[in-house]
């Protein structure tokens, strides 16, 4: 363990970001109604370039009246290559009246990005005498977002989540896909021709899984929540569990919903399972017992546990804990 100790990431749930339009209002009480633990309420990519003043009304409007329960409440706001921003974040700090909880800034590529919308931020919370430090969730979703991953996680205190955004990670990496995450037809390996059996199997690698495995070290050295991005089927359940699971297994906490019937989803594979709890507590009891023999591992149904299991299984029950009292 280097001398520097990991930093605990927040300890609140973040299985799911339900993403909807600012310009829709009709979605929001249903998003507020919702069973997702964040959410994201749109100014950028969902909402064309005529609507954003409107919509920035309808996100301040829905924010000040709706009951959000216990959610995380976020406003994406547009890129800071656009002319629209500022007044995402000035009018919708200024004109909500406390409930607003964080942040989203899109196809961040440097940690001056962060640190231009916190100087903003900064300078309304003195203004309005808030004592609420609004929270900043980034998206990676430019090649640029890539290659500065960790200066963009250590950018500002008001980090809390870093989300992957796989349309334009695609599309800045020039990749040959129009497909919002999950497999890709064209991405895939063939088994050798030599190989026994004859036919030459296929499989389908994951090809967000370098910048996935970027984001959660980022994330995980800075003590931020590493969170997948939109699954654009919504019509492919499976399709996108196996995605969430992917994810899951690479260490994110949670993966957007863009249509409620991908909530359930996320909530279900983010939320560790009642097997995989017991499972990792008789690994904690039976490592609790090698210790206290003087052992360092010991052996659980036929594998050997180590002081590293320990820190595997705390994970899984930290989690599953932290939901609970959530
Ligand atoms: C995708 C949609 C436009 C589909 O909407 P719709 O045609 O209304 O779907 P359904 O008829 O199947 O809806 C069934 C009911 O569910 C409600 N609904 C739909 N969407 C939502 C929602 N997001 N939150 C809450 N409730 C929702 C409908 O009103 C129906 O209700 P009822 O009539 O009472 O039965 C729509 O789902 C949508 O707008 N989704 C969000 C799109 C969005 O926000 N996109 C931005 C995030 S993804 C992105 O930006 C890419 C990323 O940055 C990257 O680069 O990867
Ligand atoms: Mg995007």
């Amino acid at each position: 363990m280097s001398f520097k100790v990991q930093p605990t990431p927040p300890a609140r749930p973040n299985r799911c970001q339900l993403f909807g339009p600012g310009s829709n209002t009709k979605l929001h009480p249903k998003m507020a109604a919702s069973a997702a633990d964040v959410i994201n309420l749109d100014l950028e990519d969902a909402v064309a370039p005529d609507d954003k003043p409107q919509a920035r009304k309808n996100i301040i409007e829905a924010i000040n009246t709706l009951d959000w329960g216990k959610k995380t409440v976020c406003v994406r706001i547009n890129g800071l290559d656009t002319p629209y921003w500022y007044r995402d974040v000035v009018e919708v700090m200024e004109e909500t009246n406390g409930r607003l909880d964080m942040i989203m800034i899109p196809k961040v590529g440097c940690a001056a990005d962060v640190y231009a919308v916190d100087a903003l931020v900064s300078a309304i919370e003195a203004a309005k005498g808030s004592t609420k430090r609004i929270a900043l969730e980034v998206i990676i979703e430019t090649a640029a977002g890539l290659a500065h991953v960790e200066e963009i996680a250590a950018s500002s205190p008001r980090m809390q989540a870093m989300s992957l955004g796989a349309a334009d990670f695609a599309a800045s990496m020039g990749m040959s896909t129009t497909g919002i995450g999950g497999t890709q037809k064209n991405y895939y390996m063939l088994a050798d021709a030599t190989a026994e059996g004859g036919e030459r199997a296929i499989s389908y690698p994951d090809p967000w899984h370098h910048v996935t495995s970027a984001i959660v070290s980022a994330c995980r050295t800075h003590g931020i929540l590493p969170v997948d991005g939109p699954y654009g089927d919504f019509s492919d359940p499976e399709g996108y569990r196996a995605q969430a699971r992917r994810s899951a297994t690479m260490g994110m906490v949670g993966k957007w919903a863009i249509h409620p019937n991908q909530i359930a989803l996320a909530n279900e594979v983010f939320t560790p399972s009642e097997e995989a709890v017991a499972e990792a507590r008789e690994i904690l009891a039976a490592m609790e017992e090698a210790t206290r023999t003087g052992a360092g591992a010991a052996v659980y149904k036929g594998r050997l546990v180590d002081l590293a299991s320990i820190r595997q299984a705390e994970v899984i029950v930290k989690q599953s804990e932290m939901i609970a009292a959530s």
